[in-house]
């Protein structure tokens, strides 16, 4: 692979399906170690991206390059270098984990010698040897992923591998990925939920209908949008501050609280004067959440395509 070159890259890729439009004039890059988010609505394209990374389709138009080939040539030693957990993931209910992971290490070219440290990795040590059929939702998960860790991979394609997952085994699963992206694997994740993606992922591709919408960190996405920033204040007393309505939009979401909205540029004075004021017993910055920045940009590309 060359030096240069980013672990993954696309450049003006589009697939259609008949009259479909799944992808269209996709460009990006992703370099080693990266965690990133695809995001976007049911049927923006996410699935279609990551089959087009792995070789599993051709795309209609434009290049991709996947560990320094394209990916639609087949190379074996590309793709098993490539980890990949499906958006709907099922394993034979009759066989155990070490089986199935022992089968699926077969399939890959790989020793099953690694299944048992994979399964331990993965928080499975003990239920290896359990019917798959009796695992939780969260732990047939977690066997998706030893299946995609098979052959150390240096890049992780994962669809939607939060769905259905309670907070803890989802927090299990992201301080599992920011892991192995320190130590230099690629994650490329896909979901539809953003609130959890908040800290867990440096950079959010946004997808609307095949088009990349945004694409940057979720605070370079928050510049870009200059959204209102939320403010809220919890009195003291009765008495609501003069400053309240001259400082933005107020909005009182319930008694003895009251949230205001003001530019980005104003925050910075707003806190001086909610931080100085005595009638103020508490505070709570509230910058647009990642689901008002999926909104902003969707509601900005339509107004462009108007
Ligand atoms: N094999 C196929 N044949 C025809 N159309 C397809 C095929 N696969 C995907 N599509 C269409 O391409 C578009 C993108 O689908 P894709 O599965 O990539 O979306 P997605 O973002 O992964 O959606 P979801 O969040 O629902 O999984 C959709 O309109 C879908 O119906």
């Amino acid at each position: 692979m060359k030096a240069d070159l980013p672990l993954i890259g696309l450049e003006g890729v589009a697939k259609r399906y008949g009259a479909v439009e799944a992808v269209r004039d996709v460009s990006f890059s992703l370099p080693a170690g990266a965690r990133v988010a695809l995001v976007g609505h049911n049927g923006a394209g996410k699935t279609t991206l990551m089959k087009l990374m792995l070789g599993l389709i051709r795309p209609s138009a434009g290049r991709l390059h996947v560990l320094g080939q394209d990916p639609a040539e087949g190379a074996a030693e590309t793709r098993r270098r490539l980890g990949w957990l499906p958006e709907n993931v099922t394993f034979n209910p009759a066989l155990t984990g070490r089986e199935l992971l022992c089968f699926f290490a077969r399939l890959k070219g790989e020793p099953v010698s690694g299944a048992d440290a994979l399964l331990e990795r993965v928080g499975l040590g003990a239920a290896s040897r359990r019917r798959v059929g009796g695992y939780s939702k969260g732990m047939r998960q977690r066997l998706g992923l030893a299946q995609a860790l098979l052959g150390s991979p240096r890049a992780l394609l994962l669809d939607e591998p939060t769905t259905g997952l309670d907070p803890e085994v989802r927090q299990g699963l992201y301080s599992m990925l920011s892991d192995l992206a320190e130590g230099g694997t690629t994650v490329l994740l896909s979901s539809h939920a953003l609130e959890e993606l908040e800290g867990q992922v440096e950079r959010v591709v946004i997808l609307d209908h095949g088009s990349v919408v945004a694409d940057g960190t979720v605070a370079e996405l928050r510049r870009l949008a200059r959204l209102p920033i939320r403010l809220r204040l919890t009195l003291a007393g009765e008495e609501a501050p003069e400053w309240f309505g001259p400082a933005g939009a107020v909005r009182q979401p319930g008694p003895g609280f009251f949230e205001v909205s003001c530019t980005p540029e104003a925050k910075m004075e707003l806190l001086r004067q909610a931080t100085g004021d005595r009638r103020i017993a508490d505070l709570d910055l509230l910058p647009p959440t990642l689901d008002e920045l999926y909104s902003h940009f969707l509601r900005l590309r339509q107004e462009a395509a108007r």
